[in-house]
């Protein structure tokens, strides 16, 4: 199909790369194909320019060594089966994808060159995902993305107005998810529109229109490209529309079978319709690729790459002349340029969080349920965990028979709120407790009151005296027998009651009191280890789920960047943090009183915090994770081993040493610390154990946010 033959009409004048293929061709030593574009296609600068571009996910090859060249001022028709790879070279074309091999440029530079406007505001892009915000109305959208193009509301406004009439969308005030699928569309087409980019990129924009609309569509794109300054690169599934294009290119299994003018390519096929011409095309691709291919493993893609063996198929059947000949040009950027282009800019920030407060209007439930979550689990920890047993049932056996008896008194300063006292026989007891009805067996033999009296009286005394009373089974009936006998000694000896009692005095505590709960020692890593997965939950999968559904694509490609995105999102998200710390706070030191010795800022200052570092661990989640139902899962199963060996439920010291190292490495062992010695000690940020759980804290901070910007980068 290509023959060497010099093309006559590339004679013109043109820039330098373009002389020197002029040169060849004059000489003859250039192939080109026979039916090559007429000379403007080649000659005139071009908008997108993609040389050898390679590109596969895993072991899946999608495009090879692929050419294409989408003339300035230009329709380009991508037309292709599905799953030939046209939305992967779209997006390596806007950056969002990196290419594994080749180079492209577009409006001159390669996407995300420092201080180009690609991804930016030169550039419009419709994906083939609707990438709409479902709770914004069609003018909260427009006005967001006007925002990150540096549009003014009035400018914004008239465009709004345009294209609202333009694309036959409904009212403006309509939310995006009351909008029939093919209304979203419009709408979405509509936002690649809105700041009359110099290129635009439109993935299967005439889906589900109308056929009145999908030709206005066509008409628009024809108009615009008549000044020459945009230049448009449109995929569809409707081949015929696609004549309306200057140019088309068919791509199938990863390669462009042919770019040319589509009258030219219906010509060279004798076929009346592009769709024809594209169907025959096919079959000698696939025919040569059968007839050549020796692979083994026969692959669609196999084949493909040893079609037509003495042609260089990484140029078109027909079309342009392809990258070996060109000399790529060097690109270079002022240091000013490079750090300009890497600081965030706040205009995209403000656009980011303006966006996200109004998605948190829009979902009230969502937001109250942010809210009520972390005072619904404070609560219900202060209620249920820590609190002394009630109502235990505890078989007594008393064989002491008389009313005087120590035994009976003694019984009588037993708490009988939390042991519930049954009387029995010896054998019942027994039987009671190994049946599971009693949760022990008191038992006082017949002499307990004469050996007791002996006890104290004398100063030794055989041991079946000391065996004379028992408790089994249960240690908290022991801890509310033991100290039933410390009050009934001191009631029956009063000042002598030394001589008998147990010989450990137990004083006040220097901080905190004697009776200290269980309760009083979790809540602080409760609170810290609430605070900290609420905002990894929902970070990860408000992320995931933007990311997904293609609107951190579309966002990247008008210019925001990673970092920005993080940003907002974590300014947003403190004002969640804050509102949750202050119902925490109420919750915890007003409702259920528990003490708080330090300084308040610091608690607040130690909680947000960890808010920001729970943020932070949802951004690595979120970036290293595509689905939010693996992201829920990751979130989830992290969660119960960190909640046990961070110390917050049990002590770290009872931990094993192993798991003690690993314990002091995570990021809320040492500021559950802390919090507890800021709280319960008064301590301030002089004190390491309180300055350690804050570095920690800021560390494990810093290091989530560099792995999430680093992972977001790795995987565009
Ligand atoms: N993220 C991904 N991971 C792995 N494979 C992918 C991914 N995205 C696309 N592919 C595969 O790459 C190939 C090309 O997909 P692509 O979406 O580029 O095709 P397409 O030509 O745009 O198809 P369609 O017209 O149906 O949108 C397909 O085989 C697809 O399954």
């Amino acid at each position: 199909m290509a023959t060497e033959v010099a093309d006559d009409a590339a004679t013109t004048e043109g820039p330098p790369e373009f002389n020197e293929m002029e040169e060849r061709l004059a000489e003859g030593t250039m192939k080109v194909d026979l039916e090559a574009p007429p000379p403007s296609l080649v000659l005139e600068g071009s908008a997108i320019r993609c040389r050898e571009v390679c590109r596969s996910y895993g072991k899946l090859k999608v495009l090879s060594n692929l050419n294409l060249t989408v003339p300035q001022g230009h329709i380009y028709g991508l037309l292709g089966p599905s799953g030939c790879g046209k939305t992967t070279l779209l997006k390596c074309i806007v950056g969002t994808l990196k290419i594994s091999r080749g180079h492209i440029s577009v409006l001159g530079k390669p996407p995300a060159f420092p201080g180009h406007e690609v991804p930016g505001r030169m550039v419009g892009y419709m994906p083939q995902d609707l990438a709409l915000y479902n709770e914004f109305t069609i003018s909260d959208t427009l006005t967001f993305f006007g925002r990150i193009h540096g549009l003014t509301s009035k400018d914004t406004e008239a465009r709004m107005d345009f294209l609202v009439n333009f694309l036959d969308l409904p009212q403006k005030s309509k939310l995006v998810r009351n909008l029939s699928g093919g209304q979203k569309r419009r709408v979405s087409l509509g936002a690649a529109l809105l700041q009359n980019p110099q290129l635009l990129i439109l993935d299967e924009p005439t889906v589900g229109v109308d056929p009145v609309l999908r030709a206005k569509i066509w008409q628009h794109l024809v108009e615009i490209v008549k000044t020459g300054k945009v230049s448009v690169i449109i995929t569809t599934h409707y081949i015929e529309e696609a004549r309306q294009a200057n140019v088309v290119g068919l791509m199938r299994n990863g390669h462009l079978l042919a770019e040319g003018d589509p009258e030219t390519l219906m010509k060279k096929h004798s076929a009346a319709t592009l769709e024809k011409a594209f169907l025959q095309l096919c079959e000698s691709f696939d025919q040569v690729g059968s007839k050549h291919s020796t692979s083994p493993q026969g692959g669609v893609l196999e084949n493909s790459q040893s079609f037509e063996s003495s042609r260089d198929e990484s140029r078109p059947i027909l079309g342009v002349m392809s990258g070996p000949l060109e000399v790529l040009p060097k690109y270079s950027a002022d240091w000013k340029v490079r750090v300009k282009h890497v600081m965030p800019k706040w205009r995209n920030i403000a656009a980011l969080m303006i966006k996200t407060m109004k998605r948190m209007k829009r979902m009230p439930g969502s937001l109250c349920f942010q809210f009520l979550l972390p005072v619904i689990q404070i609560s219900l920890m202060c209620l249920c965990i820590g609190g002394d047993p009630k109502g235990i049932p505890v078989a007594v056996v008393n064989n002491e028979t008389s009313s005087g008896s120590f035994s009976q008194s003694l019984l009588s300063f037993l708490d009988n709120s939390s042991i519930k006292q049954v009387h029995l026989t010896h054998g019942e007891a027994f039987a009671g407790a190994y049946n599971g009805e009693y949760w022990g067996v008191i038992g006082f033999g017949q002499n307990f009151t004469s050996d007791l009296t002996k006890r104290m009286l004398q100063r030794q005394v055989k041991k079946e005296i000391v065996d004379g009373g028992s408790d089994r089974q249960n240690a908290n009936a022991q801890k509310k027998l033991a100290v039933a006998f410390e009050d009934f000694i001191q009631y029956k000896m009063g000042s002598l009651s030394y001589l008998v009692s147990f010989p450990i005095k137990f004083e006040e505590p220097i901080y905190g009191s004697l009776d200290s709960d269980f309760t009083t020692f979790v809540t602080p890593g409760a609170v810290l280890s609430i605070t900290f997965y609420l905002a990894v939950g929902l970070t990860a999968l408000s992320f995931v789920i933007e990311r997904k559904e293609g609107l951190m694509d579309r966002c990247w490609v008008a210019g925001v960047s990673s970092l920005e995105t993080i940003l907002a999102h974590l300014i947003s998200q403190l004002f969640v943090i804050s509102v949750q710390v202050v119902l925490l706070l109420i919750l915890m030191l007003v409702v259920f009183k528990n003490p708080n010795e330090g300084s308040l800022a610091l608690v607040v200052a130690l909680i947000v915090l960890q808010g920001i570092t729970g943020i932070s661990f949802g951004l690595v989640i979120s970036s290293a994770i595509d689905d939010e139902q693996n992201a829920n899962q990751a979130a989830l199963g992290i969660f119960y081993p960190n909640l046990i060996v961070s110390g917050i439920i049990w002590p770290v010291e009872c931990i094993p040493y192993p798991l003690r190292y690993i314990s002091l490495a995570l990021p809320q062992t040492y500021a559950s610390e802390a919090l507890r010695c800021i709280m319960y000690r008064g301590w301030g940020l002089s004190r390491m154990m309180v300055w350690r759980g804050f570095a920690v804290t800021l560390g494990w901070n810093t290091f989530f946010l560099i792995l999430a910007t680093v992972i977001l980068k790795l995987r565009t």
